[in-house]
């Protein structure tokens, strides 16, 4: 069984805040990558990021997110660098994808404050976050099967849209 939908997008997008809550409205439930790469661990992403370094993260979360699209039938909330897999965006294809879209600016505001993200720390988080959607931006848009701008728009609101595009 698949998926009801798989969210991506980067950073702050909200991919795990409207996860809980679209799992909510459709009465499913969620399967949160990072969450599940911190649970097999049993360390923080910020510690496995230092303890071991990125490659390592990514093996670890590659074979988390296969399980969970495999898998998981509800709701599921990738980490926001997932999809530079390339074994990821095939195992996406075929699904329905959500891609969160957020404007750079709304991106760091939305997670500056938070130390939680090892890629996003140290340095200048407006030149790193932006080479991040420069390079990711068009991987978001080659695996999402429905789009949707998050700036503005309350989780709720973001929700209540989505619940309309699902059931369509
Ligand atoms: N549509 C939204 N409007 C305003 N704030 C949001 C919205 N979606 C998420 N947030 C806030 O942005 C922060 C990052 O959200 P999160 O769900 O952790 O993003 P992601 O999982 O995509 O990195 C949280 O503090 C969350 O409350
Ligand atoms: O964009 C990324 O590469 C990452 C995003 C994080 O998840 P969120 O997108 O939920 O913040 C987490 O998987 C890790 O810190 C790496
Ligand atoms: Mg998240």
């Amino acid at each position: 069984m698949a998926p009801k939908a798989v969210l991506v997008g980067p950073p702050g997008a909200g991919k795990s805040t409207i996860g809980r809550r679209l799992a909510q409205a459709l009465d499913l439930s969620l399967f949160d990558t990072d969450v599940a790469v911190e649970e097999e661990a049993g360390r923080t992403i910020a510690e496995i990021f230092v303890q071991e370094g990125e490659p390592a993260f990514r093996a670890l979360e590659e074979e988390i997110v296969r399980k969970a699209i495999e898998s998981h039938e509800g709701i599921v909330s990738l980490g926001g660098g997932s999809i530079l897999s390339e074994r990821t965006r095939e195992l996406l294809k075929g699904q329905t994808v959500i891609y969160l879209e957020i404007s750079v600016a709304e991106g760091l505001k939305r997670t500056g404050t938070n130390t939680a993200r090892p890629l996003l720390a140290g340095g200048d988080p407006r030149q790193k976050y932006t080479e991040l959607m420069r390079k990711r931006r068009p991987l978001y848009r080659e695996v999402a099967s429905i789009r949707i701008r998050t700036d503005g728009r309350s989780p709720a609101r973001v929700v209540q849209q989505l619940v309309a595009k699902l059931a369509e």
